[in-house]
C-alpha cells in the first residue's frame, strides 16, 4: 500500500470545513470575481524539456480500491480509465524543480483569496507564466503525465483552472484546502516546499467513494495521509472521484502547483460542472470556457489540442513507451 494512514493530525483533518455545494455554491458563484491580471510580469528562467525527469514511475492505486465499480468508469481504446492515484513521484529534475519553485515564488503577489476551496491561490498561472505555459505544453512533460495516468492528457481547455498555485502561510488566518473533490478528473499536485519548511499542511484524502464521504468519522481508517512531504513530490489524483483536503499550515510556508489535464477522448465524460467552476471564477468568466469545453468536435485529439494550445497526444503516443 503506497500511502500511510493519517495517525497524527487525523482529528484536525476532519475538522476542516467542506467546500460549499448546492445553493451555497451558487452564492459563491455570484460573489466570485474573475481572476486578476498582473501587469508587471517578473522575469523568468526559460523552460527546458530536459527538466522532465526520466523513467518516472510510482506506486499506483485503482479506483476499484476506492470502491468504484468497473461499469462506473470510463472505457475506451480497449481499456478502463481506472487510475485513482499515482505517486508521489519526482516528475522534474532537481534543477527543473528549483526553477519552477523560483517562478511560483515570484507570482505570489498576484495570488487572490478565496473561501471556496483553497484559501490563497493564483488561478490560470500558465496565462501569466511562460515557464509554466511551456512546461505544461511540452510534449515530453505531457507524455510523462499521460503515461503515469494511463490516458492521453493535454492541458485542460477550460484554461482558468488548468494551472493553480496554492500559497499557505502559518500566520494570521489559517490557510487550508477545504474538503472537496476537484471539478477536474486528472490532477497533478507538485510540492514546491519540503516538510522542513512548514508545520501542518498535510495532504489528506478519503479512500472511499465520494458518495460515502458524508458522515465519515474521525476513527474511519479510510481517512489517510499521502506522504507528500518531500520537496518536488508529485501526486496524481483522479480529483473528481476522491475527497481530499490540506490541514492548516501553522508555521512556515508551503507552496504547491496544481495542474489539471484533460483526456480529449473522454471529453463527454468530463466531470466539471458549471457551478463548481463559477464558484471559483464567477459566472461571466465561466460561460465562454464552458462553451469551449462542451462544443462538439469531430477529431477529439486534434480539436481539443487546438483549444488548449497543446501538442496532440494520442493513445498510440501513450502506448509507445
Ligand atoms: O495544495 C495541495 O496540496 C492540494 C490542493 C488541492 O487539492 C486543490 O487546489 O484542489
Ligand atoms: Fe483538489
Amino acid at each position: 500500500m503506497p500511502m500511510n494512514s493519517a495517525r497524527s493530525g487525523r482529528r484536525s483533518a476532519l475538522d476542516l470545513p467542506r467546500t460549499p455545494t448546492g445553493i451555497d455554491q451558487v452564492f459563491h458563484a455570484v460573489r466570485a470575481r474573475k481572476p486578476r491580471r498582473i501587469v508587471d510580469l517578473p522575469a523568468e528562467p526559460r523552460w527546458r524539456s530536459e527538466y522532465v525527469a526520466r523513467d518516472v514511475r510510482g506506486p499506483r492505486m485503482t479506483l476499484g480500491e476506492f470502491g468504484y465499480r468497473r461499469e462506473e468508469l470510463h472505457h475506451a481504446h480497449g481499456g478502463v480509465d481506472e487510475t485513482a492515484t499515482v505517486g508521489p513521484v519526482q516528475i522534474l529534475t532537481p534543477e527543473g524543480l528549483d526553477r519552477l519553485a523560483e517562478v511560483c515564488d515570484k507570482l505570489e503577489g498576484a495570488a487572490g483569496s478565496s473561501r471556496f476551496i483553497a484559501t490563497r491561490r493564483l488561478r490560470s498561472a500558465d496565462l501569466v507564466s511562460t515557464f509554466i505555459n511551456n512546461m505544461m505544453r511540452d510534449r515530453t512533460f505531457l507524455l510523462t503525465c499521460s503515461r503515469l495516468a494511463g490516458v492521453p492528457l493535454i492541458p485542460h481547455p477550460l484554461r482558468i483552472p488548468t494551472a493553480q498555485i496554492n500559497y499557505f502561510e502559518g500566520r494570521g488566518r489559517p490557510e487550508i484546502v477545504r474538503w472537496h473533490r476537484d471539478g477536474m478528473d486528472y490532477v497533478f499536485t507538485i510540492q514546491l516546499s519540503g516538510e522542513d519548511d512548514y508545520e501542518g499542511g498535510r495532504f489528506t484524502y478519503f479512500q472511499g467513494r465520494t458518495d460515502e464521504f458524508t458522515g465519515v468519522t474521525e476513527a474511519d481508517p479510510r481517512i489517510r495521509e499521502a506522504p507528500c512531504g518531500e520537496r518536488g513530490a508529485t501526486l496524481f489524483l483522479h480529483g473528481s472521484r476522491i475527497f481530499h483536503a490540506v490541514t492548516p499550515v501553522t508555521e512556515g510556508r508551503r507552496v504547491t502547483l496544481v495542474i489539471s489535464f484533460f483526456c480529449p477522448y473522454f471529453a463527454r465524460q468530463d466531470s466539471n460542472t458549471f457551478w463548481h467552476l463559477a464558484g471559483d471564477d464567477g459566472i461571466p468568466a465561466t460561460i465562454p470556457s464552458w462553451l469551449r469545453l462542451k462544443w462538439p468536435v469531430r477529431d477529439p485529439a486534434m480539436d481539443y489540442s487546438l483549444r488548449a494550445g497543446s501538442p496532440v497526444i494520442t493513445w498510440e503516443d501513450v502506448e509507445g513507451a
